[in-house]
């Protein structure tokens, strides 16, 4: 009976998958500042071969953009003027990935990294064309991107852009690669959604707004101190020299903007960072980042095999 009713269920998977599932496996990684989001997200998306999105650099090159432009995000009374930006701003990603490990060689994902090298991916962004890969990621950006990303218009601009993407195969994704990046046409997320390529995409609001009927979401988490001792880390190997540093070269200072950027974003009236109700946690203090990516792979690939 056991055996008959399994059965039935295989067959309505394969059904289902044929017939219904027109949209890609969705994967929603969200969580506070440098719990690992980005780093497990590209891992992951290399891993399953599906495409990858960071909404953060959104935010960022706007509140770039907006500091740029010598407005300051701190007044409310500029907020129109940085919607203005949001709507104008032309945003792309371009995800370089490693090659395939020989474990990917028969076209199926190795189980455990374990078996492969490993190899970060790389995401360059450009704004308007211009690479800001590195100027998104300075300490007076991230000082000001929570004031920014609480505005409503704002998030409401990233939204649109976000869902527009390009449906190139965004595996390698690039400012030439579609004109359609940057407008309303529908060829992009929508299109994505009628091919069955998988995406990973990391925020604060992604398994909450953005994607709420992701197949998985993930919701990281890691005790601030750590996540403040990885980000300096990654702030020293990042900076060209010890100018880009300043006020940077403490733990202390770090924990505390890592923490008051997590309550701006927590306490905002729109999409605020919180853990989807679906949503597996998984605490990263005391984790390698190929535990958490193999976590989180082997959870994709038997919700995969489920239906
Ligand atoms: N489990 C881990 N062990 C050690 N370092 C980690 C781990 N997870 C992430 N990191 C590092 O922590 C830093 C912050 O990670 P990142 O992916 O940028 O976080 P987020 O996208 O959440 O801000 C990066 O330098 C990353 O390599
Ligand atoms: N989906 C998202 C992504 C980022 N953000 C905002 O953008 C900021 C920067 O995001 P990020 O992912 O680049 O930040 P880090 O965690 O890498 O420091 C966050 O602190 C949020 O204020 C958001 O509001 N919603």
């Amino acid at each position: 009976m056991i055996k008959l009713l399994m059965l039935r269920h295989r067959a309505f998977c394969r059904a289902f998958s044929t017939s219904v599932r027109t949209k890609p496996f969705q994967v929603a990684i969200d969580g506070p500042a440098a719990s690992g989001k980005s780093t497990t997200a590209k891992l992951v998306a290399q891993r399953l071969g599906f495409d990858y999105i960071d909404t953060g650099a959104f935010y960022r090159c706007i509140t770039f953009a907006t500091l740029s432009k010598g407005i300051d995000p701190s007044d409310s009374n500029n907020n129109h003027q940085i919607s203005d930006i949001a709507e104008r701003s032309v945003i792309q990603l371009q995800t370089v990935f490693a090659e395939p490990p020989p474990a990917f060689n028969n076209g199926q994902p190795s189980s455990s990294l374990s078996t492969r090298s490993f190899l970060l991916p790389t995401t360059r962004v450009f704004l308007n064309s211009k690479d800001v890969s590195s100027d998104i990621r300075t300490g007076i950006v991230s000082k000001h991107v929570s004031a920014v990303a609480a505005i409503g218009n704002v998030r409401e601009a990233v939204l649109q852009k976000v869902r527009n993407l390009g449906a190139t195969d965004a595996h390698v994704k690039g400012p030439n690669d579609s004109k359609n990046d940057n407008n309303n046409s529908n060829s992009g997320l929508a299109a994505k959604l009628s091919t069955p390529k998988g995406l990973v995409m990391d925020g604060r609001d992604i398994g909450t707004v953005v994607l709420p009927h992701a197949d998985l979401k993930v919701f990281l988490v890691a005790d601030s101190r750590v996540r403040a001792e990885r980000r300096l880390q990654e702030l020293i190997m990042n900076a060209a020299d010890s100018t880009e540093l300043q006020g940077q070269l403490d733990v202390e200072a770090v924990q505390k903007d890592l923490e008051r950027r997590d309550e701006l974003d927590r306490t905002r009236k729109v999409s605020p960072l919180r853990k989807a109700e679906d949503a597996m946690e998984l605490d990263t203090s005391n984790l390698t980042i190929e535990e958490q990516v193999d976590a989180i792979v082997q959870e994709a690939l038997h919700r995969q095999r489920q239906c």
